[in-house]
């Protein structure tokens, strides 16, 4: 059996991957060694089997001894001991949630319903580190995967609605605090039903502006009954990283680009955080290659994969089952509100939703595990 490291489970997203290993039956293919950067020593989780203690997640050493690692820790450990690991002669199988490694030429962003055969290749070259994609990028090739497959995307923009739990989990308490705190400060006006909304309205605005330092340290601003249009670093050319991402990362995922020989897909857009705890969702418009019907579309985006889930483009059939609580907590993703637009027959707008710890981050790692142990 493959000794297979696993450090940052005890993470948001390691947590997820834990479970997700546990349902799946994940941990009778392993010789599992949890890993700590804070508690060496420390009992290791139930699903461990001869090593029972938590190993020294520095510890290069320790780390060495393992056929697999798969790491969730974070970008920061990625960059101090993945360096090392290699320096000291590990040939080992590295998988990664951290961006940090995702765009090296050595590296391959993994969505095996998507990319299995990018994949493959890769495995057959020697290629030993395999990265999972931005939550927002997976999530999308994850329901618009049809499109892409039988090459009708000519360019795509995507303005996207992304949770809190991008942030992590101190983001995902400081949106219910301030949610709470809000609540709190017009709960005797909310009580009456006779008081004045504009009062309400005013006290609300008032309680955003004045929140304290502790109640924005993560976001910096109010996101309880905001947004921000802005996610993750400034490119200082007008483009956030995340939106950067996108066009990036789906393209490296699909294996297009100069890199590959062949002309990258234009995939450009819009981030934006909302109040959602922990999927994302994007709206996205989409240059056909071509004039296909709408019904040939639907049977492309369903066939791609078993877990993109057409949704009717009625009111109720999106009003129930298109939203971030409809889909958080399950593998489904769902795409609706397909249509042609004004623009033209080649012009579709669609919009789609994902839980971002599931496929966007825990779940294709999880795969890529299984893909190395049944090699
Ligand atoms: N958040 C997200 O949506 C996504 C994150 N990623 C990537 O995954 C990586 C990890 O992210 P995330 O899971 O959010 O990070 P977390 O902050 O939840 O966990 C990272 C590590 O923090 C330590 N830790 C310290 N205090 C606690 C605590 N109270 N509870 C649990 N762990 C604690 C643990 O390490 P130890 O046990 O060693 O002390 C843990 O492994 C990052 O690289 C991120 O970029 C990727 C996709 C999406
Ligand atoms: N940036 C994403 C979360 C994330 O961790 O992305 P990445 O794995 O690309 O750093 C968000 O904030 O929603």
């Amino acid at each position: 059996m493959k000794l297979v490291g696993l450090v940052g489970w005890r993470g948001m997203v390691g947590s997820v991957l834990m479970q997700r290993m546990q349902e799946e039956g994940d941990f009778a293919h392993i010789e599992p060694v949890f890993f700590s950067t804070s508690n060496t020593g420390g009992a290791a989780p139930t699903m461990a089997k001869n090593e029972k203690t938590l190993k020294d997640a520095n510890d290069i050493d320790a780390l060495k001894k393992c056929d697999i690692i798969i790491t969730c820790q974070g970008g920061d450990y990625t960059s101090e001991i993945f360096p090392k690991l290699r320096a000291a002669g590990w040939n080992g199988f590295w998988i990664d949630a951290a961006s940090t490694l995702r765009m090296e030429n050595d590296a391959i962003i993994v969505l095996d319903p998507v990319n299995l055969d990018v994949i493959k290749s890769a495995l057959s070259r020697g290629v030993k580190n395999y990265v999972g994609g931005n939550c927002t990028v997976s999530c999308m090739l994850m329901g618009l995967g049809g499109l892409f497959q039988h090459g009708l995307v000519e360019w795509m923009s995507s303005m996207t609605y992304q949770a809190a739990s991008g942030g992590g989990a101190q983001h995902m308490r400081e949106l219910l605090t301030q949610f709470g705190s809000i609540n709190a400060e017009v709960k005797a006006l909310l009580d009456d039903p006779a008081a004045a909304i504009l009062e309400i309205d005013r006290k609300v605005l008032a309680k955003q502006h004045n929140f304290s330092t502790d109640e924005t340290k993560q976001f910096g601003v109010p996101l309880a009954g905001n947004l921000i249009p802005w996610i993750d670093k400034d490119l200082h050319n007008g483009v956030s990283k995340e939106e950067w991402k996108a066009g990036a990362e789906t393209n490296k995922i699909l294996g297009l680009g100069e890199a590959f020989g062949s002309k990258a897909i234009p995939v450009d857009g819009l981030c934006v955080r909302i109040g959602a705890m922990r999927c994302h969702s994007q709206a996205l418009t989409i240059k056909l290659t071509k004039d296909v019907p709408l019904d040939e579309i639907t049977d492309m985006l369903a066939q791609n994969n078993p877990w993109a889930k057409v949704v009717p483009n009625t009111r109720e059939d999106s009003m129930r089952d298109l939203t971030p609580a409809a889909v958080t907590g399950g593998l489904a993703i769902p795409v609706g509100r397909l249509r042609k637009m004004q623009m033209g027959g080649d012009y579709l707008s669609a919009f789609t939703v994902g839980d971002q710890l599931l496929w966007g981050a825990a779940e294709p790692l999880r795969r890529m595990l299984r893909i190395l142990i049944e090699k």
